[in-house]
Protein backbone atom coordinates (compact mmCIF):
# COMPACT_ATOMS: atom_id res chain seq x y z
CA UNK A 1 0.00 0.00 0.00
CA UNK A 2 1.33 3.44 -1.12
CA UNK A 3 0.10 6.96 -0.02
CA UNK A 4 1.49 10.20 -0.80
CA UNK A 5 -0.42 13.54 -0.60
CA UNK A 6 -2.44 13.75 -3.63
CA UNK A 7 -0.94 10.45 -5.33
CA UNK A 8 -2.91 7.32 -6.48
CA UNK A 9 -3.65 4.61 -4.30
CA UNK A 10 -4.52 1.02 -6.12
CA UNK A 11 -4.38 -2.50 -3.87
CA UNK A 12 -7.34 -0.97 -1.96
CA UNK A 13 -9.47 -4.04 -1.94
CA UNK A 14 -12.72 -1.96 -3.32
CA UNK A 15 -13.98 -4.29 -6.23
CA UNK A 16 -14.71 -2.47 -9.55
CA UNK A 17 -18.43 -3.35 -9.83
CA UNK A 18 -18.87 -1.13 -6.89
CA UNK A 19 -16.85 1.83 -8.11
CA UNK A 20 -18.91 1.81 -11.29
CA UNK A 21 -22.11 1.42 -9.35
CA UNK A 22 -21.25 4.40 -6.94
CA UNK A 23 -20.47 6.35 -10.28
CA UNK A 24 -23.67 5.51 -11.69
CA UNK A 25 -25.57 6.13 -8.49
CA UNK A 26 -23.77 9.67 -8.29
CA UNK A 27 -24.59 10.12 -12.47
CA UNK A 28 -28.75 9.19 -11.98
CA UNK A 29 -28.67 11.66 -8.36
CA UNK A 30 -26.99 14.79 -10.51
CA UNK A 31 -29.21 14.01 -13.40
CA UNK A 32 -32.55 14.52 -11.49
CA UNK A 33 -33.92 17.90 -12.54
CA UNK A 34 -33.00 20.75 -10.02
CA UNK A 35 -37.00 20.93 -8.67
CA UNK A 36 -36.36 17.67 -7.43
CA UNK A 37 -32.82 18.10 -6.29
CA UNK A 38 -34.03 21.03 -4.39
CA UNK A 39 -36.65 18.73 -2.50
CA UNK A 40 -33.24 17.63 -0.19
CA UNK A 41 -31.58 21.17 0.09
CA UNK A 42 -29.05 21.44 2.70
CA UNK A 43 -30.16 23.93 5.27
CA UNK A 44 -27.94 27.04 5.95
CA UNK A 45 -26.25 25.48 9.13
CA UNK A 46 -26.80 21.62 8.28
CA UNK A 47 -24.40 19.22 6.73
CA UNK A 48 -26.52 16.94 4.54
CA UNK A 49 -28.57 17.97 1.61
CA UNK A 50 -28.21 19.03 -1.32
CA UNK A 51 -26.83 22.37 -2.68
CA UNK A 52 -23.91 24.55 -3.48
CA UNK A 53 -20.00 23.67 -2.54
CA UNK A 54 -19.87 23.22 1.43
CA UNK A 55 -16.73 25.54 1.29
CA UNK A 56 -18.92 28.34 -0.69
CA UNK A 57 -19.28 30.62 2.37
CA UNK A 58 -15.91 31.01 2.48
CA UNK A 59 -15.59 32.05 -0.89
CA UNK A 60 -16.56 35.76 -2.06
CA UNK A 61 -17.61 33.86 -5.54
CA UNK A 62 -19.32 31.34 -7.18
CA UNK A 63 -18.27 28.30 -8.02
CA UNK A 64 -18.91 25.83 -10.95
CA UNK A 65 -20.49 23.08 -9.00
CA UNK A 66 -23.22 21.36 -7.02
CA UNK A 67 -22.84 18.99 -3.88
CA UNK A 68 -24.62 16.27 -2.84
CA UNK A 69 -24.07 15.43 1.27
CA UNK A 70 -23.85 11.99 3.27
CA UNK A 71 -23.60 10.95 6.70
CA UNK A 72 -24.36 7.34 7.16
CA UNK A 73 -27.68 6.32 5.46
CA UNK A 74 -28.93 8.72 3.06
CA UNK A 75 -32.51 6.75 3.34
CA UNK A 76 -34.14 9.93 4.69
CA UNK A 77 -33.28 12.03 1.66
CA UNK A 78 -32.94 9.53 -0.95
CA UNK A 79 -36.62 8.83 0.12
CA UNK A 80 -37.78 12.03 -0.86
CA UNK A 81 -35.68 12.04 -4.61
CA UNK A 82 -37.05 8.46 -5.19
CA UNK A 83 -40.08 7.73 -3.34
CA UNK A 84 -40.01 4.44 -5.03
CA UNK A 85 -37.08 3.59 -6.19
CA UNK A 86 -34.38 4.49 -3.78
CA UNK A 87 -33.09 1.20 -2.31
CA UNK A 88 -30.29 0.77 -4.65
CA UNK A 89 -28.72 4.31 -4.29
CA UNK A 90 -28.96 4.09 -0.30
CA UNK A 91 -27.40 0.34 -0.59
CA UNK A 92 -24.51 1.55 -2.70
CA UNK A 93 -23.95 4.66 -0.91
CA UNK A 94 -23.55 2.73 2.35
CA UNK A 95 -21.64 0.29 1.13
CA UNK A 96 -18.91 2.38 -0.22
CA UNK A 97 -18.97 4.35 2.64
CA UNK A 98 -18.19 1.24 5.04
CA UNK A 99 -15.63 0.20 2.30
CA UNK A 100 -13.98 3.88 2.66
CA UNK A 101 -14.31 4.20 6.40
CA UNK A 102 -12.05 0.40 6.86
CA UNK A 103 -9.14 2.32 4.57
CA UNK A 104 -9.24 5.28 5.79
CA UNK A 105 -8.95 3.54 9.59
CA UNK A 106 -5.76 1.48 7.81
CA UNK A 107 -4.13 4.44 6.31
CA UNK A 108 -4.29 5.89 9.37
CA UNK A 109 -2.93 3.53 11.76
CA UNK A 110 -0.30 2.98 8.59
CA UNK A 111 0.67 7.07 9.05
CA UNK A 112 1.01 7.59 12.24
CA UNK A 113 2.87 4.05 12.89
CA UNK A 114 5.67 5.46 10.05
CA UNK A 115 5.95 8.19 12.92
CA UNK A 116 6.86 6.17 15.35
CA UNK A 117 3.30 5.74 17.13
CA UNK A 118 1.65 2.53 17.85
CA UNK A 119 -2.49 2.81 17.63
CA UNK A 120 -3.46 1.13 20.55
CA UNK A 121 -1.63 4.36 22.91
CA UNK A 122 -1.92 6.77 20.58
CA UNK A 123 -5.26 6.75 19.01
CA UNK A 124 -7.49 6.72 22.21
CA UNK A 125 -8.10 10.40 21.89
CA UNK A 126 -9.91 9.24 17.91
CA UNK A 127 -12.12 6.55 19.69
CA UNK A 128 -15.74 8.50 21.15
CA UNK A 129 -15.18 9.54 24.97
CA UNK A 130 -19.07 9.01 24.72
CA UNK A 131 -20.39 5.88 23.23
CA UNK A 132 -22.98 7.76 21.22
CA UNK A 133 -20.37 9.89 19.80
CA UNK A 134 -19.28 8.47 16.30
CA UNK A 135 -16.40 9.47 13.97
CA UNK A 136 -17.53 12.74 12.21
CA UNK A 137 -17.21 11.22 8.55
CA UNK A 138 -18.81 12.74 5.84
CA UNK A 139 -19.37 11.59 2.22
CA UNK A 140 -19.73 14.32 -0.57
CA UNK A 141 -20.48 13.70 -4.05
CA UNK A 142 -19.52 16.37 -6.56
CA UNK A 143 -20.86 17.58 -9.92
CA UNK A 144 -19.58 19.80 -12.43
CA UNK A 145 -21.65 20.85 -15.30
CA UNK A 146 -20.06 21.18 -18.96
CA UNK A 147 -19.18 25.10 -19.19
CA UNK A 148 -18.48 26.56 -22.42
CA UNK A 149 -15.77 29.21 -20.78
CA UNK A 150 -14.30 26.51 -18.80
CA UNK A 151 -11.67 28.94 -18.06
CA UNK A 152 -13.17 31.77 -16.42
CA UNK A 153 -14.89 29.84 -13.85
CA UNK A 154 -13.85 27.41 -10.94
CA UNK A 155 -15.22 24.33 -10.37
CA UNK A 156 -14.16 24.20 -6.70
CA UNK A 157 -11.73 26.87 -5.24
CA UNK A 158 -8.40 26.43 -3.73
CA UNK A 159 -8.84 24.63 -0.39
CA UNK A 160 -7.43 22.13 2.07
CA UNK A 161 -9.52 19.50 3.67
CA UNK A 162 -10.48 20.14 7.08
CA UNK A 163 -10.23 16.20 7.43
CA UNK A 164 -7.86 14.10 8.90
CA UNK A 165 -7.38 12.16 5.55
CA UNK A 166 -10.12 12.41 2.23
CA UNK A 167 -10.72 9.53 -0.16
CA UNK A 168 -11.14 11.07 -3.75
CA UNK A 169 -12.35 9.11 -7.03
CA UNK A 170 -12.21 11.03 -9.53
CA UNK A 171 -14.69 8.71 -11.68
CA UNK A 172 -12.18 8.99 -14.32
CA UNK A 173 -12.22 12.42 -15.65
CA UNK A 174 -9.92 14.77 -15.38
CA UNK A 175 -10.00 17.95 -13.12
CA UNK A 176 -8.02 17.68 -9.70
CA UNK A 177 -5.62 19.61 -9.43
CA UNK A 178 -2.74 19.41 -6.33
CA UNK A 179 -0.39 22.79 -5.56
CA UNK A 180 3.40 21.67 -5.34
CA UNK A 181 5.99 24.35 -4.13
CA UNK A 182 7.99 24.79 -7.05
CA UNK A 183 5.65 23.40 -9.77
CA UNK A 184 2.30 25.05 -9.42
CA UNK A 185 -0.79 23.61 -10.33
CA UNK A 186 -0.79 19.94 -11.25
CA UNK A 187 -3.14 17.73 -12.54
CA UNK A 188 -3.59 14.15 -11.12
CA UNK A 189 -4.74 13.07 -14.43
CA UNK A 190 -7.40 9.78 -12.99
CA UNK A 191 -6.73 6.45 -12.61
CA UNK A 192 -9.68 3.80 -13.26
CA UNK A 193 -10.19 1.74 -10.01
CA UNK A 194 -7.59 4.13 -8.07
CA UNK A 195 -8.80 6.40 -5.43
CA UNK A 196 -6.79 10.00 -4.50
CA UNK A 197 -5.76 10.26 -0.59
CA UNK A 198 -5.38 13.75 0.67
CA UNK A 199 -3.81 14.74 3.87
CA UNK A 200 -6.18 17.04 5.91
CA UNK A 201 -6.33 20.16 8.26
CA UNK A 202 -6.75 17.43 11.85
CA UNK A 203 -4.14 15.29 10.61
CA UNK A 204 -1.23 17.87 9.73
CA UNK A 205 -2.40 19.44 13.54
CA UNK A 206 -2.11 15.92 15.36
CA UNK A 207 1.07 14.82 13.25
CA UNK A 208 2.01 18.50 14.66
CA UNK A 209 3.28 19.47 10.87
CA UNK A 210 5.00 15.72 10.09
CA UNK A 211 1.90 15.38 7.65
CA UNK A 212 1.04 18.20 5.79
CA UNK A 213 -2.58 19.16 4.39
CA UNK A 214 -2.49 19.55 0.52
CA UNK A 215 -3.99 22.58 -1.45
CA UNK A 216 -6.40 21.83 -4.01
CA UNK A 217 -8.47 22.62 -6.44
CA UNK A 218 -11.12 21.44 -9.38
CA UNK A 219 -11.39 22.90 -12.93
CA UNK A 220 -14.28 22.28 -14.94
CA UNK A 221 -14.21 21.29 -18.87
CA UNK A 222 -16.19 22.25 -22.03
CA UNK A 223 -16.72 18.56 -23.23
CA UNK A 224 -18.26 16.48 -20.86
CA UNK A 225 -20.08 16.64 -16.85
CA UNK A 226 -17.45 15.71 -14.49
CA UNK A 227 -18.66 13.86 -11.37
CA UNK A 228 -16.50 12.90 -7.86
CA UNK A 229 -16.98 11.60 -4.38
CA UNK A 230 -15.12 12.31 -1.61
CA UNK A 231 -15.11 10.59 1.56
CA UNK A 232 -13.93 12.77 4.27
CA UNK A 233 -12.38 10.74 7.91
CA UNK A 234 -13.08 13.25 10.69
CA UNK A 235 -12.16 12.92 14.19
CA UNK A 236 -15.05 12.01 16.82
CA UNK A 237 -16.85 15.07 17.54
CA UNK A 238 -16.13 15.12 20.81
CA UNK A 239 -12.29 14.29 20.42
CA UNK A 240 -9.61 17.92 21.25
CA UNK A 241 -7.69 18.33 18.22
CA UNK A 242 -3.99 19.06 18.95
CA UNK A 243 -0.65 17.41 18.05
CA UNK A 244 -0.30 13.87 19.56
CA UNK A 245 1.29 14.31 22.96
CA UNK A 246 4.21 11.80 21.84
CA UNK A 247 4.84 13.59 18.25
CA UNK A 248 5.83 16.75 21.02
CA UNK A 249 9.07 17.44 22.99
CA UNK A 250 11.92 20.06 23.78
CA UNK A 251 13.36 20.11 20.07
CA UNK A 252 9.62 19.91 18.68
CA UNK A 253 7.66 22.16 20.37
CA UNK A 254 3.77 21.84 19.47
CA UNK A 255 3.13 24.44 16.33
CA UNK A 256 -0.60 24.15 17.07
O1 LIG B 1 -13.70 17.03 -7.60
C1 LIG B 1 -12.55 16.90 -7.21
O2 LIG B 1 -11.68 16.31 -7.85
C2 LIG B 1 -12.14 17.51 -5.88
C3 LIG B 1 -13.19 17.44 -4.82
C4 LIG B 1 -12.74 18.01 -3.51
O3 LIG B 1 -11.67 18.52 -3.37
C5 LIG B 1 -13.64 17.99 -2.34
O4 LIG B 1 -14.78 17.48 -2.46
O5 LIG B 1 -13.22 18.46 -1.27
FE1 LIG C 1 -11.24 18.90 -1.25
Amino acid sequence: MLVRNGEHFINHGVPMSLFHETEFQTWRLFSLPTERKLLVERPPSGVIGYGTARISPFYPKLMWTEGFDIMGSPMGLARKLWPQDHAKFCEVMEQWQAKMKTLCDKIVGIMLGSLGLTHENDMKWFEPKNESDQTQCVFQLNSYRVCQDPDRVMGLAPHTDTSLITLLNQCNINGLQVYQEGAGWVAVEPVEGALVVNVGDFMQIVSNGKFKSVLHRAVVNNTCHRVSTAFFLGPPSDAEISPLINLVNFAHPPLY
